[in-house]
């Protein structure tokens, strides 16, 4: 049974960690698939987002270049109030609107401005170029400078314009984008190795750690990020400035589900599993508890604690089968160990009681003979001539006139009384209660004895004719089986000495 349990708890055991494995790899899978595929929307979302953003803010400083007066270029102070009113019509460049010659000297207007700056340079040259983000105060600006152009499209000044990187609305893009969800979001600048905005405000213009989603690895994957943790991560890239947007999620939250279904199988399995085990202990105990009872059984018949009893059957299932199969055999053992004690005690050539059981019951009648007063008579038979038989007809003859001698015998007593044979043609009655006076009896006993051996015996092709000669022996019950037994032989050599074929009683025991 114990075994039975364990087997039990070790299937119990695989199968609750298959599913354990199983669910979780299953899971981790599809909520990677899914997380990645999130994160690339969202990437390519806010880095378009972004893109128009920057576009807009380009295209409308190019028009105000188109549209600045080129007179005004040599007027400082209407070109500072021209400057001022489209500043305030539009919130596009919150942290400054410049005008500078060809030279980089400032003509009018405020913010930031750097003749060597390479979006100064870029302007000079004719294209309208973003500059490198930079912190301004607590706000992050970005330059961007365009050429203003005369009439004969050469390049007479720079515009530039400081937008607010920092500002409600772009942060707004990259939070909406972000939703519920953990993680952050960065808008990257490779080219000036430069975080240029983060949902996690302290990364703005940090530098760009080393890892390959920031090393511009395009679309999705699990990276390990500089800090060494694990992250789904999906980079979309904002063609107008070359920068790119990383969305990035830690691989752990992701996959949160994954821990959440490992720790529901461990603690409800288990106690699950305890139960269905006890569940299976009562069962199993049940069925087998009659095979328990009988192997106990069967073991105290074995040790000799219990007499060969057939078993009780209990159920009719296979255990019910075997208990009958058993008793079957326990029947076939009593009947051997039956077959076997006959052959202890019996004469095998006439069925007879041999010596060892003779003495047996002798010694039983002298207990009750002693108890009660009453007589018991031996007569010791030893036929006559018997040799000559055997001589002259054959052993088989002499089995055949033994055979029917003890038939002959058995004949003459109560079937209460003992014919035993303890010799080769040696014969032994044993009778008990012989009415009183109990010699006469026992010589009318002997003499019906020599009577029946008398009668001729049918061995081969011609009748036999055989004597006996008889000693009789009689106690009231003091004395022992072999003292009454050598009395009762030694008056049955005195019979054979008087002439054989008669009696002679030896002198009376206790
Ligand atoms: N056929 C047969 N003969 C047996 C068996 N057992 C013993 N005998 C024979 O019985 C004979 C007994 O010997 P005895 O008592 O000396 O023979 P007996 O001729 O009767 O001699 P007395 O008693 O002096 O008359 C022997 O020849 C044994 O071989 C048996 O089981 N079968």
């Amino acid at each position: 049974m114990t075994r039975l349990l364990l087997m039990g708890l070790v299937m119990a055991i695989v199968g609750t960690a298959a599913s354990y494995f199983q669910l979780s790899r299953f899971l981790r899978a599809d909520l990677t698939a899914s997380a990645q595929t999130q994160q690339a929307a969202l990437a390519s979302y806010v880095a378009s987002d972004v893109d128009q953003y920057l576009s807009e803010r380009l295209s409308f400083l190019q028009r105000l270049a188109d549209s600045l007066p080129a007179e005004l270029l040599t007027r400082p102070g209407p070109l500072h109030a021209w400057l001022l009113e489209r500043s305030r019509l539009s919130p596009a460049f919150p942290l400054g609107l410049t005008v500078a010659d060809t030279s980089g000297q400032r003509v009018g207007g405020e913010g930031a401005l750097a003749a060597d700056s390479a979006e100064f340079r870029g302007a000079l040259a004719g294209r309208a170029t973003f500059g490198k983000p930079m912190a301004i105060g607590l706000r992050t600006g970005l330059s961007v400078a365009v050429p203003v152009h005369n009439s004969a499209k050469q390049v007479i000044a720079v515009l530039v314009g400081t937008a607010d990187l920092s500002s409600a609305s772009l942060l707004d893009h990259l939070q909406r984008g972000n939703g519920e969800q953990a993680g952050d979001i960065l808008l990257v600048s490779p080219h000036d190795r430069l975080i240029v905005a983060s949902t996690d405000a302290t990364l703005s213009l940090q530098p760009m750690p080393h890892d390959r989603a920031m090393d511009g690895f395009p679309g999705s994957g699990i990276f390990r990020n500089a800090q060494g943790i694990d992250e789904i991560a999906s980079i979309a890239s904002v063609p107008s400035t070359g920068w790119y947007v990383v969305a990035r999620l830690p691989a752990e939250q992701a996959l949160m589900p994954v821990t959440h279904m490992q720790s529901f199988i461990l603690q409800r399995r288990a106690p699950a599993m305890v139960g269905v085990l006890v569940a299976i202990g009562f069962v199993v105990a049940w069925l087998l508890r009659p095979l328990l009872r009988a192997a106990e059984q069967a073991e105290k018949m074995a040790q000799g604690e219990a007499d060969l009893a057939p078993l009780p059957v209990v159920r009719n299932d296979e255990i019910g089968h075997l208990t009958r199969a058993f008793n079957r055999l326990l029947s076939r053992l009593a009947d051997n160990q039956a077959a076997l004690q006959r052959l202890a005690s019996h004469d095998h050539l006439t069925g007879l009681p041999n010596r060892q059981l003779l003495t047996d019951r002798l010694r039983q009648a002298l207990a009750q003979a002693e108890r009660h007063a009453m007589p018991v008579s031996v007569l010791y038979l030893d036929l006559d001539g018997f040799k000559q038989i055997n001589d002259t007809l054959g052993h088989e003859a002499g089995d055949q006139a033994l055979r029917e001698i003890a038939y002959r015998l058995r004949g003459l007593v109560r079937p209460t009384d003992t014919v035993a044979r303890i010799g080769g043609d040696e014969f032994v009655l044993l009778a008990v209660g012989f009415d009183a006076p109990v010699h006469c009896a026992a010589f009318r006993l002997a003499e019906q004895c020599i009577a029946a051996i008398a009668q001729p015996l049918s061995l081969g092709a011609a009748d036999t004719a055989i004597g006996v000669s008889i000693g009789i022996a009689i106690t009231h019950g003091r004395a022992t089986p072999d003292q009454l037994l050598a009395a009762a032989d030694k008056a049955m050599y005195v019979a054979k000495q008087n002439g054989r074929g008669r009696h002679a009683m030896a002198p009376l025991l206790g």
